[in-house]
């Protein structure tokens, strides 16, 4: 029995992750489970899987949880409680499946603490992915990745050298505006952007995938789950979303992962890993398939891919403040402060003005990423 402790289980990946385990009784339970601030399904969620322990990193809605709830699950407020979350003794797994910068400490904590992570939280990697795979090398901590793309990879990896490997080919569907000019983007809205074409995910991934930060964000985190450079990263679009990414092998074999667009697959391998188990999840039926298409991503119109690469390249805290100006300009278009444009022109800002230290400690990419997020939050009230 591998027991689970899920970070953001109110979420889109979180809730997935709930019906893997829902499935699969003999294999699993949850041990731990965490939100923001969703308490009512918080404590729907408790009354199912009789977690431990509970965090809602809000503390008003951990007070609202704590004053009706009479049954036997601890309940734990803020990042504190987050970080317990996350060290719990009884779970071998942490699934990250909160959004945004908020997962590094937790993750930290929990490598800290042996357990393994089954990695949604892709933000983590790419705001600290020196220091995150450094602590998992030295802890004899394994690093599975749920994300679509990376756990095709990871597939696709089994058996595989990586001195055999020649590049990565991350898949992207291109998102909901693959085929429109700078012109029509300038109108484009929040109800268009979150129009995924082929997945159901939240907001804020939703919107990475339409400005193609997503895949910006990707190719970071692939650098550093599979020690390759940026130059052994390639990214193809391919709308169909059924090759969920490939690797080329230096004899010029390429070896791919398909299957239907559905989360709980790559959820469900992160969890039974190295094992597999049966599923129903739909399965592809390649007489139903009319064509499997790929084309260039336009990095002239979605320039957040080709800024994540400078971003990479350029290495230290950069690949942060990439990720605190997108996070702070995509809430920002959430909220109707700013064009869908925009979003792009501040991870610009914060990039272009960011001056470099030398050092890449935890602190300097906490402020790192203060830095950045202050000033993206300047641009945007200069835009408003
Ligand atoms: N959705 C998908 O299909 C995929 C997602 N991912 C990655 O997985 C992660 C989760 O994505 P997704 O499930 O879509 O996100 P959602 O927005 O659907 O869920 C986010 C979860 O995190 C919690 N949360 C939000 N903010 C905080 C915070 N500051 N501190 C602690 N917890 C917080 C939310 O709680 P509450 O509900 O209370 O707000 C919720 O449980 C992201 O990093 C994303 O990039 C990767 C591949 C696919
Ligand atoms: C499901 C998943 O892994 C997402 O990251 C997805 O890949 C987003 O699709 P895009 O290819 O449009 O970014
Ligand atoms: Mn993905």
């Amino acid at each position: 029995m591998r027991h689970i402790a899920i970070l953001g289980s109110t979420g889109s990946i979180g809730t997935q992750t709930l019906q893997v385990i829902e499935a699969n009784p003999e294999q699993f339970s949850v041990s731990v489970l965490s939100a923001h601030s969703n308490d009512s399904l918080l404590e729907e969620q408790i009354e199912k899987f009789r977690p431990e322990l509970v965090v809602l990193t809000d503390k008003s809605a951990a007070e609202r949880l704590a004053k009706r709830y009479k049954g036997k699950t601890r309940i734990l407020s803020g990042e504190e409680g987050l970080i317990e979350a996350a060290i719990h003794p009884r779970s071998h797994i942490v699934l990250t499946a909160l959004v945004g910068f908020a997962g590094l400490r937790p993750t930290l904590a929990a490598i800290s603490a042996k357990k393994t992570i089954a990695l949604a939280n892709k933000e983590t990697l790419v705001a600290a992915g020196e220091i995150v795979t450094k602590a998992a090398k030295e802890n004899h901590v394994a690093i599975i990745p749920v994300d679509s793309e990376h756990s095709a990879i990871f597939q696709c990896l089994q058996g595989i050298n990586m001195t055999s490997v020649r590049k990565l080919l991350l898949t992207a569907s291109g998102g909901p505006f693959r085929t429109l000019n700078k012109e029509q983007l300038k109108t484009v809205g929040v109800s268009d952007c979150l129009k995924h074409p082929n997945w159901s995910m939240g907001k804020k991934i939703t919107v990475d995938s339409a400005t193609l930060a997503n895949k910006g964000l990707e190719v970071i985190e692939a650098r550093w789950l599979f020690d390759v450079s940026y130059d052994q990263i390639e990214v193809i679009v391919h709308p169909q979303s059924i090759i969920h990414s490939m690797v080329e092998l230096i004899d010029g074999c390429v070896l791919a992962q398909l299957g239907l667009p559905d989360m709980r697959a790559p959820i469900q391998y992160a969890l039974t890993y190295p094992e597999r188990s049966t599923a129903n999840f739909g399965r592809l039926d390649f007489s139903k398939i009319k064509s499997f298409t790929f084309e260039q991503p336009d990095t002239d119109i979605f320039t957040a891919l080709s800024m994540a690469y400078e971003a990479g390249r350029k290495g230290g805290a950069f690949p942060c403040v990439f990720n605190a100006a997108n996070e702070i300009a995509v809430q920002a278009f959430l909220s109707g402060k700013i064009e869908f444009l925009h979003i792009a022109d501040i991870i610009r800002s914060s990039l272009n003005a960011f001056e470099a230290s030398d050092s890449v400690t935890l602190e300097a990419l906490l402020q790192a990423d203060a830095w950045a997020r202050k000033r993206a939050a300047e641009d945007i009230a200069s835009l408003t």
